[in-house]
């Protein structure tokens, strides 16, 4: 299976401080993958990086079946061709109902000239509801985003991403704050959408993690210090030094 996406030898410093130190990492076009690591391992600027926010100082990114370079793409640039990413505060239009929020995000996807004078069409109407249903939200479809729970909003911002329809989720710690009934569903939303994309999980917590019973990459100083199943990985005595900090 040939790789979505394959980060190369990638550093990035900020004044002097190696944030990204070499890092390599690739996925496949339907995996789940879980990126954990202690703080400042380097998570976050790994999504940055991927998703065009930071530039790398040296390295490779390369993406799709004809491996092209994102590093010649601008962050928009890098969004329309298949990146999604959910920050962990879910940002949903709190006054619009769940089918407004879907419908407005499928508008967004449409390029600036397709958008002057789009109407929600029956095709849209149905994928509104074809997602709201993927979600686990088909019976909350006409109440405010604002009165959802928080796991429910979480969702519906997945939903919005989906509406996109990336090839590759970047998702920064979808399990904070929920309950235990929203992690199971999280779960199961999210192993599902893997079966058809790439869905990268940055988790700090282990127990979500080993819900998701996916390969992880463990961060640490900016490199990748382990990869492999969840067991493998806690089993490895330098993940073990780096969390117990010894
Ligand atoms: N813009 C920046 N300027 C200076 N240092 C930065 C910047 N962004 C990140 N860093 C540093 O780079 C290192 C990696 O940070 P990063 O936020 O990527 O780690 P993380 O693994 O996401 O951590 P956490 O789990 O705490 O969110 C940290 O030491 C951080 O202080």
């Amino acid at each position: 299976m040939s790789a979505l996406l394959e980060v190369s030898g990638v550093s990035v410093s900020f004044d002097g401080f190696r944030a990204i130190n070499n890092l390599s990492f690739s996925i496949g076009p339907a995996e789940l993958r879980a990126v954990i690591g202690p703080n400042g391992a380097g998570k976050t600027t790994f999504m940055d990086i991927v998703t065009g926010k930071t530039r790398p100082d040296q390295g490779e990114i390369l993406w799709g079946d004809r491996s092209r370079s994102l590093l010649k793409l601008n962050e928009a640039q890098i969004a329309r061709a298949g990146i999604g990413r959910k920050f962990q505060r879910p940002t949903v239009f709190e006054d619009q109902s769940v089918a407004d929020n879907l419908t407005l995000a499928l508008k967004a996807n449409r390029n600036p000239f397709a958008v002057l004078g789009w109407r929600p069409s029956n095709a849209s109407e149905a994928r509104v509801v074809e997602l709201a249903a993927e979600l686990g939200l088909a019976d909350q479809i006409d109440r405010k985003a604002g009165e959802l729970s928080h796991g429910q909003k979480q969702w519906l911002e997945i939903g919005m991403l989906l509406a996109q329809e990336p090839r590759l989720l970047l998702v920064d710690e979808p399990a904070a704050g929920m309950t235990l009934a929203e992690r199971e569903q999280t779960t199961a939303l999210l192993c599902r959408l893997a079966q058809t994309r790439a869905v990268v999980v940055v988790e700090h917590d282990m127990d979500f993690v080993r819900r998701l019973n996916c390969k992880v990459t463990v961060l640490h100083q900016g490199s990748v210090l382990a990869e492999g199943s969840l067991d493998r990985v806690t089993r490895n005595p330098d993940v073990i030094d780096v969390y117990l900090g010894r």
